[in-house]
């Protein structure tokens, strides 16, 4: 389970019942709550739950050079919905499992980029899909040397594949325009860097 707080405490969702529909690699739940709305009266709802655990992404940039440093790899999900090829850029991410979010990050970006992080700073924390996946992703933004960068490439027994793509900044921001970058977590985290983060007074 996700949840860290109790279920009861907003006064005006009352939950009866929540049911395991399926436990496969992440856990797939159905809640059953009654629901008071604004005019007072009270509804029975039901509502699925993709329940996967939290996660965390790190912006990493290099601004003497100007770069972010992305991530590239085939995503099933979106290939299935429309992507071109599936070969998707994204800022290095990944699940929590056991771990604090700012371990888990240093962690996932050292497998997947080959970065060591130093000095990290949390920028916010986003709910990516809330009407069904309950997810709350922590999201950083760290620099990075790239003459002190590994290999990366993600774990391969884990059937990892994953390709490190160093881009301009106002590459990476341009590519949100063309639908070249379109991951959620990326672009928030680029136009934060652009608005009040690493780049705000760049040209
Ligand atoms: N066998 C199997 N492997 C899976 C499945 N789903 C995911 N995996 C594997 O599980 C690993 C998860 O890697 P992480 O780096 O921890 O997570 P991620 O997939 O990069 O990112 C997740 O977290 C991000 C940040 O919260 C999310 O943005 C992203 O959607 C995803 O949930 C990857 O090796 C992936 O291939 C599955 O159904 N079956
Ligand atoms: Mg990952």
């Amino acid at each position: 389970m996700t949840a860290a707080t109790s279920l009861s405490r907003n006064p005006r969702v009352r939950v009866t019942d929540v049911e395991l529909v399926a436990r496969a690699w992440h856990v797939l739940r159905r809640t059953t709550f009654e629901y008071q709305h604004r005019d007072g009266h009270w509804t029975t709802e039901q509502r699925e739950t993709y329940d996967r655990g939290n996660g965390a992404t790190v912006l990493l940039y290099d601004l003497r050079g100007g770069t972010v440093l992305l991530t590239r790899q085939f995503r099933y999900p979106v290939y299935v919905n429309d992507h071109p090829d599936g070969m998707f850029l994204e800022t290095a991410a990944g699940l929590l499992d056991e771990d604090d979010a700012e371990t888990a990050i240093r962690r996932e970006a050292q497998e997947e980029t080959g970065v060591r992080i130093g000095e990290l700073q949390h920028v916010f924390d986003v709910y990516t899909s809330p009407g069904s996946v309950t997810e709350r992703l922590h999201c950083y933004a760290a620099p990075y040397d790239p003459s002190a960068r590994g290999e990366g490439g993600g774990i391969a027994a884990e059937g990892e594949d994953i390709e490190v793509v160093e881009l301009p900044f106002t590459e990476a921001l341009r590519m949100i325009g063309t639908g070249e970058i379109a991951d959620a977590k990326t672009i928030m985290l680029l136009q934060w860097a652009a608005l009040h983060g690493p780049f705000r007074d760049a040209d």
